[in-house]
């Protein structure tokens, strides 16, 4: 894309007018989100190698629901988690404030929760699968 024409769309302030137009913004965020968040990127790659061992092990459509389920319950509070650095960051810019302490703790809390969540799955899932496999 020309460099006149990038700016231009880096400067919109009046609403989206095609789905083509939403759908760019949509994917420059999830190029941010690669480009700019270390733990989603590691997200992204965990994932990539627990669903190439889910294709391994032959897993079935009600474990692979269950797995999809914990991915995108990590990415979503991932992007929450983002969402709210950013716009605490926006807000209160390079100072310490204790509102803005308790939104960013609480935004890695749910981060930390659904981590959990998904090891959880993942822990279920391939275990005994695991275990099977020794005996
Ligand atoms: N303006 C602020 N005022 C008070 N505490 C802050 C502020 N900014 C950051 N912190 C503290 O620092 C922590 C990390 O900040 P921040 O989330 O911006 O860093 P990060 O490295 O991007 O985090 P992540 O590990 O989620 O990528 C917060 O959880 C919070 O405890």
């Amino acid at each position: 894309m020309p460099m006149a024409s990038k700016d231009k769309q880096t400067q919109q302030l009046d609403k989206n007018k095609t789905f083509i137009q939403s759908l760019g913004h949509a994917l420059d965020g999830i190029k941010r989100l690669l480009l700019e968040e270390r733990n989603f990127r590691f997200d992204l790659i965990m994932a990539i190698l627990v669903l190439a061992l889910a294709v391994i092990m032959r897993i079935n459509i009600n474990e692979w629901l269950w797995l999809f389920a914990a991915f995108f319950s990590v990415i979503g509070s991932e992007v929450l988690n983002t969402i709210v650095e950013n716009v605490v960051d926006l807000i209160v810019g390079h100072h310490f404030d204790d509102l803005a302490k308790r939104a960013k703790d609480v935004a890695a809390g749910g981060v930390l929760l659904s981590a959990l969540f998904a090891v959880i799955i993942g822990m279920l899932i391939f275990v005994p699968k695991f275990l099977a496999l020794l005996k």
